[in-house]
């Protein structure tokens, strides 16, 4: 017989669902955002969320620069409940300089909605997020948007995902037309076709109405030529497509699809409740001591992102916390394993875009924000009971690569603590040549924008001025094979050897092609875009 809070836990993990949104700029990710909190009533008006992200811009501080360039460069986590459901939205940052934030917010969703715009099929920033989301064996549910403009044929959408990203796919609804002639979408589940009504914003939950297929009314609604369409392209899902096989979606393997307009509000409904439906709950997770079920009685959770200056008057650091195992309370005690010391957990808060409500309790699915006054870093892991760690967080290859210089030396501390704070919170990878002389760091990012947030923020909040040296160098991989390989490897040509903040060797590319001769020429080291992550390694 489970004890009563076996079955308050086993309960919570039963409701919750986890998940994050990967999408290209512009796709419309904050207004479906805006739409999915519009349904949970989290917010009663749509309008908020961009109405807060333009509050934030206009009230942080570093993140003047976000403001300057009117774009979204920090990601927070929505929570909000949809009938029985518990719902965490892991929001991540537009910016495709910032996808590193992402990855690593992927390591703590258990499901990914993959947002395409129905003109612009896939994108690149799709593409690569779609990769990580890969590596995680994360399901993913494909919501094609923007119905409600001409784009491109449905069909050939699907064809696209399946050649592309070699997954399955399923179309859960179907749409009647577009652009102008947008007339809604068939639900397969229900047999029965929502009827979009053209509105100007959407700002309301909306209305549909609905008519069962068979019913003679179709022919009023739908022109000749897209009814015919429509039933001919149903055929074609039902003859030729696969049925679907959720068993499959959770493996990642296949993607339930759903076509709609986030603008217009119309489809979001339909793809909310049957995401609720075909979603994985929080699931098990690998860690030293095996795969623990959400539903283990001790609390575990791990550090997936740190966040400075939220609240720029206070200068404070959020550690978010994905809950793993048991049951979080305020000002619980836990064990911190990468340092064996004991951390009282006061002051949580659950992070409602930019307001931060404190939180009495959490499960397994859930995140927590922690003030961090720097005891915690990335991958970190917290718990109870039996000793335990989660896998670390993967750092994917940086493209960009630029020695930071300290050109003041009594300015030398602060730069140290700079760097050391800024590569903790994740801001930017930290790597060093391995030539005694050159001991600058080598700013490793995924976009510009990290080098000029990190500069920003070392004159802004450590006081010193720096000045950078880019390095000719675009592609960077983890040599598996470690440093024993490479000594027998002896001389290698176009890359040079750097070393992580771990000490372990990493080899910079200027092209693909530098690359491919050296993966060829030495296939005994082992290369690696991503970094091999040890459970609770040590920084250097
Ligand atoms: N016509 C049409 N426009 C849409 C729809 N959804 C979003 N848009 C528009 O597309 C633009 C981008 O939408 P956002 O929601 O800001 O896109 P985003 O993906 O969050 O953009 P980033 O912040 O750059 O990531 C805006 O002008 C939206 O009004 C839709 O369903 N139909």
């Amino acid at each position: 017989m489970p004890s009563e809070i076996e079955r308050e836990i086993q309960e919570a993990v039963q409701k919750r669902r986890n998940f994050a949104i990967i999408s290209h700029p512009d796709a419309g990710k904050t207004t479906l955002t805006e739409k999915l909190l519009l349904y949970g009533g989290a917010i009663h008006q749509a309008g908020a969320v961009k109405a807060r992200r333009d509050q934030r811009k206009a009230t942080s501080d570093w993140m003047e620069m976000e403001k300057q360039r009117g774009i979204s460069i920090t990601s927070t986590v929505l929570q909000f409940e949809y009938r029985d459901f518990q719902i965490n939205l892991l929001d991540t940052p537009g910016h495709q300089d910032f996808s590193e934030d992402t990855y690593r917010t992927l390591a703590a969703a258990d499901n990914a909605v993959m947002l395409i715009d129905a003109a612009k099929g896939l994108e690149p920033q799709t593409r690569k997020l779609f990769e990580v989301c890969r590596l995680r064996g994360l399901p993913i549910f494909t919501f094609v948007n923007k119905m409600d403009r001409p784009g491109r044929e449905p069909l050939e959408l699907l064809d696209e995902i399946e050649q592309e990203l070699g997954l399955k796919t399923y179309a859960v609804n179907w749409p009647i037309g577009m652009g102008d002639r947008f007339k809604g979408v068939y639900s397969r589940r229900q047999k029965a076709i929502h009827l979009f009504e053209r509105r100007s914003h959407g700002s309301q939950q909306a209305q549909e109405d609905i008519i069962k297929l068979g019913d003679p009314k179709i022919e009023e609604y739908l022109e000749e030529e897209l009814y015919y369409q429509f039933k001919e392209d149903l055929e074609i899902l039902e003859e030729l497509g696969d049925d679907l096989d959720l068993e499959e979606v959770h493996a990642g393997k296949m993607t339930p699809i759903f076509f709609g307009s986030a603008m217009t509000n119309f489809g979001v409904q339909l793809f909310l409740e049957a995401f609720l439906e075909y979603a994985l709950r929080p699931e098990g997770r690998n860690s030293s001591v095996g795969v623990l079920d959400p539903t283990h009685p001790e609390f575990s959770g791990f550090v997936f992102k740190l966040q400075a200056n939220m609240d720029p008057k206070h200068r404070d650091r959020v550690a978010f916390v994905r809950v793993c195992t048991g049951k979080f309370e305020k000002d619980m005690t836990v064990s911190h394993a990468r340092t064996g010391k004991t951390v009282r957990l006061s002051r949580p808060q659950k992070l409602f875009a930019q307001d931060r409500a404190s939180i009495e309790e959490a499960y397994g699915g859930d995140v927590i924000g922690l003030n961090n006054p720097g005891v915690f870093a990335i991958g970190d892991t917290i718990y109870n009971g039996q000793k335990l760690e989660y896998e670390g967080i993967p750092c994917f290859s940086p493209e960009m690569f630029s020695y930071i210089k300290n050109p003041n030396p009594s300015k030398f501390k602060q730069f140290q603590k700079g760097i050391k704070e800024l590569r903790e919170e994740g801001a930017i990878q930290i790597m060093y040549s391995t030539d005694d002389f050159k001991r600058d760091p080598i700013l490793a990012a995924v976009g510009q924008l990290q080098f000029e947030v990190v500069q920003f923020r070392m004159l802004s909040e450590y006081g010193v001025e720096t000045s950078l040296e880019p390095l000719p160098y675009s592609l960077a991989r983890w040599v598996k094979g470690g440093w024993s390989a490479l000594e027998k490897a002896g001389r290698i040509f176009n890359t040079i050897t750097v070393k992580d903040n771990w000490g372990r060797p990493v080899l910079l590319f200027k092209n693909e092609w530098g690359l491919q001769q050296v993966k060829v020429d030495h296939p005994e080291l082992n290369l690696d875009a991503i970094a091999p992550v040890g459970v609770g390694m040590e920084p250097e």
